[in-house]
């Protein structure tokens, strides 16, 4: 039976434009016959913020909410005054769609620059809260840009947010061989969320009695993840840490250029939105330079997501295959060509 895929697209800023391209390139190539798509390019970002004013509108919340999937590639520049479009578009949009699990996996690809190659064994991921925590805007300021200033951003974190994103954290160790569980927090400092973080991921952890479990500060996480990133299988954490942790192990497991993310809403009520995990990249935007790889297993986990698992193995494998040949520079539109041949043939 034919089907059709309603594919929303926001390149965004800077390198945004430049991988999304090679992401929907690799994606057209490895669909079946019988699969057809549909995109929709939304052109927000920094260019629109500047001739307009606005981030995103309630109309286009309400028509990005119509499709299956979001293919987003970075938002944020230079030119725009920090946090107006990262608030009012990506954070916006992950909040509006209820993507509390914000997915980043974590593996150490063959033929790559980093400090752990040859250690083959880190395989792990990291499932992120994605709606809570500092990251709900519930702060100001008082005496604004005077030496008397205080401001504050309040973490906020609910009984109902941090068992839902437990629970599917629960779910996902629960289906890997290994099995394990890390739950990474701050509870001898934060006490108020970390005990509330700590008590439930004990107390769901009684239906999961085949999963191990284990809990470290995350300043110690920061350790492990260089020192020994293979004890790590399922991490769970906060908004926040999950941020900061999931860019120190794209570093340490192949680089930034690698790391792919989906921001999920488990229950099916709106859109899940697949992103890279590094930003806008105003260093090398517009050089050719950005590799397109974290988008394109971003791509793999929209496929996934979508019930095309044969496709996202397809896709991961052509990465892991181009990873082991690639040397020397390839222009950010040469690995996307490349990887578009492999998942074809
Ligand atoms: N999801 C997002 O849209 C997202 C994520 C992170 C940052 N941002 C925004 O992006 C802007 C720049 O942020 P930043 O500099 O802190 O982080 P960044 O991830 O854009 O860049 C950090 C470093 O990584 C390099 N890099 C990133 N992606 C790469 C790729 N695909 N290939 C090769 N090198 C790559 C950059 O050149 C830079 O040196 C900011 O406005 C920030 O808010 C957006
Ligand atoms: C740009 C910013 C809002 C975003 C975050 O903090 O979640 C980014 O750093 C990420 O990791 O996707
Ligand atoms: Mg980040």
């Amino acid at each position: 039976m034919s089907r059709t895929i309603s594919l929303a697209v926001i390149p965004g800023d800077g390198i945004g434009q430049e991988v999304v391209a090679q992401g929907l390139k690799v994606l057209a190539a490895v669909l079946p016959q019988d699969v057809k798509l549909e995109t929709k390019h939304y052109e927000l970002g920094a260019k629109r913020w500047h001739a307009t004013g606005e981030t995103l509108t309630d109309a286009e919340t309400e028509q990005l909410r119509q499709h299956d999937a979001i293919l987003l590639g970075a938002i944020g520049d230079p030119s725009v005054p920090s946090g107006v479009l990262e608030r009012g578009l990506l954070l916006k949009l992950r909040f509006a769609f209820d993507h509390f699990v914000n997915l980043r996996p974590s593996k150490l690809f063959p033929n790559t620059e980093t400090p752990l190659a040859g250690r083959p064994a880190i395989d792990f991921v990291v499932v992120r809260e994605g709606t809570e925590g500092p990251y709900v805007g519930n702060g100001g300021s008082i005496r604004t840009g005077t030496p008397a200033e205080v401001a504050n951003e309040v973490s906020v974190n609910t009984a109902y947010g941090v068992e839902r994103v437990v629970r599917d954290a629960y779910e996902r160790a629960q289906a890997r061989p290994r099995k394990k569980l890390t739950l990474v927090h701050k509870n001898n400092v934060l006490v108020h969320a970390g005990h509330l973080w700590k008590n439930t991921f004990d107390r769901i952890g009684e239906e999961y009695p085949d999963v191990t479990t284990d809990y470290l500060h995350v300043d110690a996480a920061t350790i492990f993840l260089v020192s020994d990133p293979e004890r790590f299988d399922v991490i769970v954490t906060d908004n926040l840490f999950g941020d900061i942790i999931t860019d120190l192990a794209a570093a340490v497991s192949g680089g930034i250029g690698l790391a792919a993310s989906g921001n999920i809403n488990p229950t099916g009520d709106f859109p899940s939105m697949f992103e890279p995990v590094h930003g806008s990249a105003p260093d090398i935007a517009g050089t050719g330079k950005a590799d397109p790889t974290a988008t394109v297993l971003s791509v793999a986990l929209m496929l996934r997501h979508l019930g095309l698992e044969a496709e996202a193995t397809r896709v991961e494998d052509a990465v892991t295959a181009d990873l082991a040949e690639r040397s020397g520079a390839r222009s950010t539109e040469e690995i996307g060509d490349t990887l578009a041949t492999r998942v074809s043939g």
